[in-house]
């Protein structure tokens, strides 16, 4: 294994899989550190996390262990994945997170770059914008878990950690690898936020990041690395052989971004709303809500995504994190429930919901298929079942159905 990914969630270490896979390198997403090693000629690893919201220092160890694991296989260069729109709260976790890393690799310039252009993400000035609005005005100031009330990078990532953040500016990136390794090199703080608002300026970031222990970004800053590999002739052909599955499909969906509540208003199969209020005064159970998806014809969607208001409430009324607790518990039973039942081809959407179900589901690796939109691929959990971790804003409107034809392909 030549590159170690930590992802703090798992729709973005799916997200993460899918860049590297169609960079050419033979990568595995691993559910959780594994307790065996890794098998032989897998060049990226992905350690998928759920540490994105948890305490600070848990989400520390967890990665602290994902990284030794990493370490165990052979890898020469590890990228903490976080997400795009650099979900996080001023305690952290990516901050503390990232530094701990460091500090146990000893690297001293960490890049952070969330830019994914394909997905609208840019980041220029030291802020981040969504398509043409800065971060704090794009929806991510209502997410349920990791407000985003500062689209200043720089200013959010200083709130995190202990020591400086330095700024490596767009204009530096334009002029290409060598200038920005210079610059680098040049930099007194350790922890550096970069401007990309371009492929090519992520392409250029990972030329310039050949040879550094720890890079930290979206799945965007994962672009370039694997041309470093290729050009000192370390990578062999990636293997292709995806094969889709028949059978059922349900799609479960706990995200209540933008873009899911698009798809979720689109979706034209069979639904069933969960309220918070219900699954608090336990009005409707996993097994019961499985049941409804199962008796159905075409593709059922169980849903708790909601408006930005009714969070609110719910928020306000039970807690922050008892309700998501008790959403992420529900979901994850319903899952387990809708494969027992024979469910062969699950969508889920939210990241935190498809931690809770991917681990519920007790799977230990996931084979990375073709993508079914920018940032989603189809992965493999087993003989017998197939996947697609939507993370909240990804996806266009018809994303739920695409994503069913895509899975079942070829099968
Ligand atoms: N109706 C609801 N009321 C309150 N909280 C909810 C409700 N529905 C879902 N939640 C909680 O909101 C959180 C949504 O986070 P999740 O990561 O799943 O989606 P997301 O943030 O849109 O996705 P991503 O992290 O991939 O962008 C979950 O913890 C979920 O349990
Ligand atoms: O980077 C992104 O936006 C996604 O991969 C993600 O992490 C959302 O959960």
């Amino acid at each position: 294994m030549l590159l170690g990914c930590i992802g703090d969630d798992f729709t973005g270490s799916s997200d993460l899989g899918n860049t590297l896979t169609r960079a050419g390198m033979r990568t595995v997403q691993y559910v959780g550190v594994p307790q065996g090693a890794a098998d032989e000629g897998v060049e990226a690893g992905v350690v998928a996390l759920k540490s994105r919201s948890v305490p600070v220092e848990e989400a520390v160890r967890l990665s602290l262990d994902a990284l030794d694991w990493l370490l165990a296989q052979g890898c020469e260069q590890i990228l903490f994945k976080y997400c795009s729109t650099f979900d996080s709260t001023p305690q952290g976790n990516i901050g503390p997170v990232a530094e701990a890393l460091a500090e146990r690799l000893g690297a001293d310039r960490v890049i952070f770059c969330p830019a994914f252009p394909g997905a609208g993400r840019r980041v220029y000035q030291g802020h981040l914008f969504v398509g043409d609005r800065l971060l704090s005005e794009s929806g991510m100031e209502n997410h349920p878990l990791t407000p985003m009330t500062d689209p200043d990078l720089r200013r959010w990532l200083a709130r995190q950690v202990k020591g400086p953040v330095g700024h490596l500016p767009a204009d530096v990136v334009f002029d290409g690898a060598e200038a920005i390794r210079t610059r680098l090199d040049a930099t007194d703080a350790r922890l550096i936020v970069c401007d990309a608002i371009r492929d090519a300026d992520l392409m250029a970031l990972g030329a310039a990041a050949a040879g550094l222990r720890l890079v930290t970004g979206g799945s965007g800053i994962a672009m370039g690395l694997p041309e470093n590999f290729r050009k000192a002739g370390r990578l062999s052909k990636a293997a292709a052989g995806w094969r889709g599955q028949s059978g059922r499909a349900a799609v479960l969906s706990g995200s209540c971004s933008n873009a899911t509540r698009a798809q979720v208003a689109r979706h034209e199969g069979p639904r069933l709303e969960i309220t918070a209020e219900a699954l608090m005064a336990g009005e409707i159970t996993a097994r019961e809500a499985a049941g409804w998806a199962l008796a159905q014809e075409g593709l059922p969607l169980v849903y708790s995504s909601a408006d930005p208001e009714v969070v609110r409430a719910a928020q306000e009324r039970f807690g922050r994190e008892t309700v998501a607790g008790r959403v992420e518990d529900f979901f994850a039973e319903t899952a387990r429930a809708l494969v027992e039942g024979g469910v062969a081809r699950l969508i889920t959407a939210g990241g935190e919901t498809s931690g809770a179900v991917v681990e519920a589901l007790a799977r230990d690796t996931l084979e990375i298929g073709p993508e079914i939109a920018p940032g989603v691929p189809c992965l493999r959990a087993g003989p017998d079942l197939v996947l697609a971790l939507k993370s909240g804003n990804f996806g266009g409107p018809d994303f739920f159905a695409e994503a069913d034809a895509m899975l079942g392909q070829g099968a």
